[in-house]
């Protein structure tokens, strides 16, 4: 559904050149939802802006939705649906007949427009709404309204930038059942921008992690979680637990080892499949465990072990 390669872009600014993007390569499958993280300055809405045909690359090729970004991006425009961070909808017009003019801006007869809006308001749980003015709608509904907006046209694949920023844990679930269902009903395909790492775990299947205007990791939540940071393996040992941290330090699954009041602190990688071997290690060595407790990574850890602070940023 997206493939992209060397996409890369360069601002030229009045001083100097700043390289936002510097030659990514990007594969997305038709229905998958993927996820795009990286810190402020990443080159993320550099990339999402590239693909949505918005900002022309400064070199790379790409294909979205099946037809060709460079040469054809009117096509690619009619093809995806684009919802940006804040929606610029007249906050007085009502809701339905801002979707039906949606429908009919993409070139739908009116009677076709009215059958759409009634699609996609039902989608998103907005059938009730239809009549309120967009002023009038909570946070929640407004960013479902807009996404409402970018599906009007029934696109195969939707970009959304931030779809959960500024709202309520309540509200972001919600939000995240209906991404789901977008998926599970419409088969559409999902990319989306967040910088909410809970957000990529619970919905995306797979997460392209960006630093420094490149793609640093590409995998499922799972697996970047498995590769990139390890497990925290803790053992209680009835014993010398430096001894214990000796014997362990050296194996080629451990990563970081360290001692303190808990016991025997490790850092290992794929820590369930290893907990076997490790306690037999210390069995062998007459070292009785009397505790175990392994904790998986988060995506955090994964983003603070693959991306790096930019000098002069907060
Ligand atoms: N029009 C522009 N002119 C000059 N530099 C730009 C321009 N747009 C972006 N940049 C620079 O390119 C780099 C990448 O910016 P971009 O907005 O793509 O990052 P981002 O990952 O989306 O960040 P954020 O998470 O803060 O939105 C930054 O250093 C930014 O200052």
């Amino acid at each position: 559904m997206i493939f992209a390669r060397g996409l890369a872009r360069t601002f030229r600014t009045r001083d100097r050149e700043v390289t936002a993007v510097r030659g990514v390569d990007i594969d997305v499958e038709p229905g998958e939802i993927v996820g795009f993280l990286g810190p402020n300055g990443a080159g993320k809405t550099t990339t999402l802006r590239m693909l949505t045909t918005l900002l022309r690359p400064t070199s790379g090729t790409a294909t979205v939705a099946g037809a060709d970004l460079l040469t054809d991006p009117v096509e690619v425009r009619r093809r995806i649906g684009y919802v940006a961070q804040s929606g610029g909808t007249d906050p007085n017009t009502r809701v339905g007949k801002e979707l039906v003019y949606q429908a009919e801006f993409y070139g739908a007869s009116r009677a076709e427009a009215v059958r759409r809006t009634g699609e996609v308001c039902s989608m998103l749980d907005l059938a009730e709404l239809t009549e309120r003015q967009v002023k009038t709608l909570s946070g929640g509904q407004r960013r479902r309204m807009d996404i409402a907006l970018g599906l009007i046209h029934a696109p195969r694949l939707v970009f959304l930038d931030e779809p959960s920023v500024g709202l309520d844990p309540q509200s972001r679930s919600t939000l995240w059942e209906h991404i789901r269902r977008l998926r599970a009903e419409a088969a559409t395909t999902i990319f989306l921008t967040t910088h909410y790492l809970d957000e990529a775990d619970a919905l995306c299947d797979r997460i392209l992690v960006m630093d420094g205007g490149r793609i640093v990791a590409t995998d499922t939540p799972d697996g970047l979680k498995g590769r990139y940071a390890g497990d925290a393996v803790t053992f209680g040992v009835a014993g010398d637990a430096e001894f214990a941290r000796v014997l362990l330090a050296d194996h080629p699954a451990v990563q970081e080892s360290a001692v303190d009041e808990t016991g025997l602190r490790l850092t290992v990688f794929d820590g369930a499949r290893q907990l076997p071997e490790l306690m037999a290690v210390l069995n062998s060595a007459g070292m009785r465990v009397v505790s175990v407790q392994l904790a998986r990574p988060t995506l955090d850890d994964v983003f603070l072990t693959l991306t790096q602070p930019v000098k002069g940023t907060a």
